[in-house]
């Protein structure tokens, strides 16, 4: 079985250090808080982000960076988009071996707008590694944990490095499948917390069924067209990746994204919301992101483009609804009346 370096203890770290040590790997779980690592490897808990979980005795925390990821098989990084540039210039400073390199993080960089992956390859030295691997699909840390069932897609540039990775998280109660379009399943990753926010929004705005269930399929539409500009194949965004997570993401009450979406159309301020959810939420940024990129390839993305305005421009959430639903008229499928030939 192989040493594996996962770096990153907040809730979904911790899960997927879990499904590893489960498969019988050697796994070290870094933080960058030192009495963190210490409460791991006493009490056997994460506290502030898993609590209800026990953490296998074979997972090692620790702070020191250099010893989680020596000799390491794998190093699979697990932190806020935000921070994901500064741990790998870390990491790169002290990386000695050829290893393979996975990241399972959902966001977008509002500076560079870039992928995770590309992000990551700007800073690791390409000599210590192939293609960078993303995992990602419908998977709450919570469920996970639990050894709930539960499915997700790897993806690199080339077939081998997903394949390794495949094989390396797979087991029974975790389901991982392969797929060549990382653009896809980064960007589909990425932009469904956008809309967990749109269905959060409505939810407490005391919105139905009728009104989620219009702000994911059209949020997958708009999702599907940014992407397919953007390179990814429009298949991706109908697995997994795509309305897999777009289900998961918008439905549940694990989702720090539906949630803080919730306390928006309550009414609360976005600081406030975000003080009071103390983990990432990553759609706000992305929000952001999302918005410049529809900008940059001329792609209408109304939701996005709504939820900016509420985030950003101190819109109110009932006049985004209101916006977007007066809109002028459109056909649903603009590209169903080319392809069957009809005015
Ligand atoms: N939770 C989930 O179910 C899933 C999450 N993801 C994605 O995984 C990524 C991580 O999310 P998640 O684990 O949920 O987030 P959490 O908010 O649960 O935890 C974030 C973790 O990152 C740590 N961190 C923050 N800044 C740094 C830094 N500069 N260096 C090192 N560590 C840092 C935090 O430490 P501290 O406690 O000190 O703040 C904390 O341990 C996100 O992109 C998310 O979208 C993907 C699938 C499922
Ligand atoms: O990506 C996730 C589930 O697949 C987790 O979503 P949240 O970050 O909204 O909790």
């Amino acid at each position: 079985m192989a040493k594996i370096a996962v770096l990153g203890a907040g809730s979904w770290g911790t899960a997927l250090a879990i499904v590893l040590a489960d498969n019988g790997h050697n796994v070290k779980l870094w933080t960058h808080r030192k009495e963190q690592a210490e409460e791991i490897n006493t009490s056997r808990k994460n506290h502030k982000y898993l609590p209800d979980v026990t953490i296998p005795s074979s997972i090692y925390a620790l702070a020191d960076l250099q010893e989680a990821i020596q000799d390491s098989a794998a190093i699979v990084f697990v932190v806020p988009t935000k921070v994901v540039r500064d741990v790998s210039q870390q990491v790169a400073k002290l990386l000695q071996h050829k290893t393979t390199i996975v990241h399972a993080s959902k966001g977008i960089d509002p500076d560079s707008l870039k992928r995770v992956s590309e992000v990551m390859e700007e800073e690791l030295p390409t000599a210590m590694y192939e293609d960078v691997v993303v995992l990602s699909g419908p998977s709450h840390a919570e469920e996970v944990a639990l050894r709930q069932p539960t499915t997700v897609t790897v993806s690199s540039k080339t077939i081998k490095e997903a394949e390794y990775a495949q094989q390396m998280f797979m087991n029974e109660h975790f389901r991982v499948y392969t797929n060549p379009d990382i653009i896809g399943v980064e960007l589909g990753g990425a932009l469904k917390n956008i809309i967990a926010l749109g269905a959060g929004i409505s939810d407490g705005l005391g919105y139905g069924d009728n009104a989620k269930a219009a702000l994911m399929t059209r949020g997958l539409a708009e999702i599907a067209r940014l992407g397919t500009s953007m390179g990814a194949s429009p298949l991706t965004f109908t697995g997994l990746t795509g309305v897999g997570d777009l289900i998961v993401t918008c439905t549940s009450q694990h989702s720090r994204n539906y949630r803080a979406g919730y306390m928006l159309g309550e009414g609360y301020r976005l600081e406030e919301v975000l003080e009071r959810m103390g983990m990432v939420v990553e759609g706000v940024r992305t929000t952001n992101a999302a918005h410049k990129l529809s900008q940059r390839q001329c792609i209408e993305m109304p939701i996005t483009a709504g939820i900016e305005q509420l985030l950003y421009h101190d819109a109110k959430p009932k006049e985004v609804v209101d916006q977007l639903m007066t809109r002028g008229r459109r056909h649903e499928m603009e590209d169903l009346y080319d392809l069957l030939g009809k005015q």
